[in-house]
C-alpha cells in the first residue's frame, strides 16, 4: 500500500494491522475555504493529498492501493484546530479545549490503483470521535507545551502520549484520534477491493 503521509502514527497503526507500506508524502496547501465545514475540510484535504500523490507517482505504480488522510480537532463553536504554529498557539489551543468536549475528525481517501480498470475506483469518508478534557491549570498547560509533544499534532495534544492525562472521556474510535480509524479503513478496503476476507486476514496475520 502507498501511504501518502509523513505521520509516524498512521504508519504504525497500519503496520500493526499487518500492511506493508511504501511512504510517498504529499505536500498540499491545507488552508480552510470560506464557509467550509470541518468534516468537508478533512475529506477534501485527504482527497487532495491522495490526488497529489497519485500524480507524483505517474503511471509507475507497484502497489495496488493508495491511502491518504487528514486529522483536525474542532469545537462546538466551529473553531478548527490544526497543528499549532508555535508554543504560544499550542497554549491557546489547550486553553480552548480545557474543561469541555471537542471533536476529532479524520478524513480518509482510498484509491484502487488498478491499471486494467476503465475508471479509478476510490472511497472517501470521515470518522469523528468526541473527546472530553479535564479542567486544566495554566501550570499544566505550560508544562505540557514545554515537553514538546503538542507541536506536530492537531489540537496541540497526543492522546497516545502524555496527552492522555488531559482526557476525562472519549466516545468513538481511539485510533481515529491518533490519526487513522484503522478498523474502518480495513472494512472500507474490503468494499473497495471486493475482498470479503480482509478483516479476517489482518486478524490472523502472523507478526
Ligand atoms: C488529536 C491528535 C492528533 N495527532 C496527530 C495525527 C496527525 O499526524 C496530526 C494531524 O496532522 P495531519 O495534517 O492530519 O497529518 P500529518 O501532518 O502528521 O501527516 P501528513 O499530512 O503527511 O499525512 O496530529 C496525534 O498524534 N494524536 C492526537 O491525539
Amino acid at each position: 500500500m502507498y501511504l501518502a503521509s509523513q505521520s509516524p502514527r498512521r504508519r504504525q497503526l497500519l503496520e500493526a494491522a499487518g500492511f506493508s507500506l511504501t511512504i510517498v508524502p504529499a505536500d498540499i496547501d491545507e488552508t480552510r475555504q470560506a464557509g467550509e465545514t470541518p468534516t468537508h475540510l478533512v475529506k477534501r484535504l485527504a482527497c487532495q493529498k491522495a490526488e497529489a500523490t497519485r500524480a507524483s507517482l505517474g503511471g509507475r505504480t507497484t502497489e495496488n492501493v493508495l491511502l491518504a488522510a487528514d486529522t483536525i480537532v474542532w469545537t462546538e463553536d466551529g473553531d478548527v484546530l490544526g497543528k499549532p504554529a508555535d508554543e504560544k498557539a499550542a497554549r491557546a489551543m489547550l486553553r480552548e479545549l480545557s474543561g469541555r468536549a471537542h471533536h476529532v475528525s479524520t478524513g480518509v481517501c482510498l484509491m484502487h490503483l488498478d491499471p486494467t480498470a476503465k475508471a479509478l475506483a476510490t472511497r472517501s469518508f470521515v470518522e469523528t470521535t468526541r473527546v472530553s478534557f479535564f479542567d486544566l491549570t495554566d501550570e499544566e498547560i505550560c508544562a505540557y507545551v514545554a515537553s514538546g509533544e503538542p507541536m506536530d499534532k492537531a489540537g496541540a495534544y497526543g492522546i497516545q502520549g502524555r496527552g492522555r492525562l488531559l482526557v476525562s472521556g472519549i466516545e468513538g474510535d481511539w485510533a481515529n484520534v491518533v490519526g487513522l480509524p484503522v478498523a474502518r479503513v480495513v472494512r472500507e478496503l474490503e468494499a473497495l477491493l471486493g475482498r470479503q476476507d480482509l478483516v479476517a486476514h489482518c486478524l490472523g496475520a502472523q507478526d
